[in-house]
C-alpha cells in the first residue's frame, strides 16, 4: 500500500498526532516519519509499526499529507529541502508556533496547499486542541483530510490567521499553565501537612473533575465557581486572597507574553 501520510521530525508533537492517528484507525502501512537519530528511527518503527527514515525527500515521496513537527527555526530548511519532492496533491501541515503561511509559502513552489496548525500537548493523550487555517491553495478536501487527521488526536477548530498568536496564548500553552498551578497545589498540600502521593492523587483528581465539569455541565466557570463558594465560607476566602494577590492580572499578562513572543517569531 503507498505511503500517504508523512510525519517529518517527530519529537512530542508529531509523535502525539500520530499515535492518534494510529489509534483512530489510521493504518501504520500507510505512515512514513522522520528522525534525526538512528535509535530515534528503530523506536519509531517498533513502537508504531510505521517506517521511518532520516531522509526528508523520501518520506514525502509519496505523501498526500504531509506533518511538519520541526521546530519554528528549523521550518525553512526543511521546506526549502521537500518542496520540489511533494506530490501534486499533497497538503503541507505546520505545527510550528508564530510561523505565518506566507512565510511558508515562500519557501515552498507555487501553489502548495498549506495549513497552519496550533496544536497542544494534550494530544498524547487524545484530548488535544488544534486550531487550523488553510491557505488560498488549500481545497476543501485537503483541509477535510487534514482536519479528519488532526480529529484522531482531539478537537479541530477554524480559525482566522490573525487569530494564531491569541490560541497560542490560551491553547497552546495553555496546558504549562495548569500544570503550574497543579505544582503549586501539590506544594501547598505538602505545607500543609500532607504526604506528597496524597496531595498528588487530590490535586489531579480535582483538576480532573473541574475540567469535566467545564466541558459537560454547560455552565460557565463563573457559575460553576459559585457553586463551589459558600458565603463566608472557605473558598471565598481561598478566591479573595487570589484577587488580592492580582492573580487574574497575571494570568492576563502571562498570556499576553505568550501572544507577543509567538507573534514575533515569524
Ligand atoms: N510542545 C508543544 O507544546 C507545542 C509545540 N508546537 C510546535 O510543534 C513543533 C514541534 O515541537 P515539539 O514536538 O515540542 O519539538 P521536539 O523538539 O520534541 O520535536 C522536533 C523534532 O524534530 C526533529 N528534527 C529536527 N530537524 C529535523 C530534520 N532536519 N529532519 C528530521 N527531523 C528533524 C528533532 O530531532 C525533534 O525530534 C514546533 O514547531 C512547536 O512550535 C505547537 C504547539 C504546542
Ligand atoms: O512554547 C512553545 O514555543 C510551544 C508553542 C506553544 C506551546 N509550546
Amino acid at each position: 500500500m503507498p505511503v500517504t501520510i508523512a510525519f517529518i521530525g517527530t519529537g512530542n508533537m508529531n509523535e502525539a498526532i500520530m499515535a492518534g492517528a494510529l489509534a483512530g484507525g489510521y493504518d501504520a502501512a500507510d505512515v512514513v516519519a522522520t528522525a534525526r537519530r538512528d535509535e530515534r528511527i528503530s523506536a519509531l518503527k517498533e513502537k508504531y509499526g510505521v517506517e521511518a527514515t532520516n531522509s526528508n525527500p523520501e518520506a514525502v515521496a509519496d505523501a498526500d499529507t504531509v506533518v511538519l513537527g520541526v521546530k519554528p527555526y528549523q521550518l525553512d530548511d526543511i521546506l526549502t529541502e521537500i518542496g520540489e519532492h511533494l506530490t501534486k496533491d499533497a497538503v503541507v501541515v505546520s505545527l510550528a508556533v508564530g510561523r505565518t503561511l506566507e512565510s511558508m509559502e515562500a519557501k515552498l513552489p507555487e501553489g502548495v496547499a498549506v495549513v497552519r496548525v496550533m496544536p497542544n500537548t494534550p494530544s498524547m493523550v487524545g484530548k488535544g486542541m488544534h486550531a487550523v487555517t488553510p491557505n488560498e491553495a488549500c481545497s476543501d478536501e485537503q483541509l477535510a483530510r487534514t482536519k479528519s487527521l488532526l480529529a484522531a488526536s482531539g478537537d479541530v477548530v477554524t480559525v482566522a490567521e490573525k487569530d494564531h498568536d491569541a490560541v497560542t496564548a490560551v491553547s497552546g500553552s495553555g496546558p504549562a499553565y495548569l500544570f503550574y498551578i497543579a505544582d503549586a497545589m501539590v506544594e501547598a498540600g505538602v505545607l500543609l501537612g500532607l504526604q506528597r502521593d496524597v496531595a498528588h492523587r487530590l490535586a489531579v483528581q480535582t483538576i480532573v473533575g473541574a475540567g469535566a465539569m467545564l466541558a459537560e455541565s454547560g455552565d460557565s466557570p463563573v457559575q460553576l465557581r459559585e457553586k463551589v463558594s459558600s458565603p463566608g465560607g472557605t473558598t471565598i476566602m481561598a478566591l479573595a486572597e487570589l484577587d488580592r494577590r492580582a492573580v487574574r492580572a497575571a494570568m492576563v499578562a502571562a498570556m499576553q507574553a505568550s501572544h507577543d513572543r509567538s507573534a514575533s517569531m515569524n
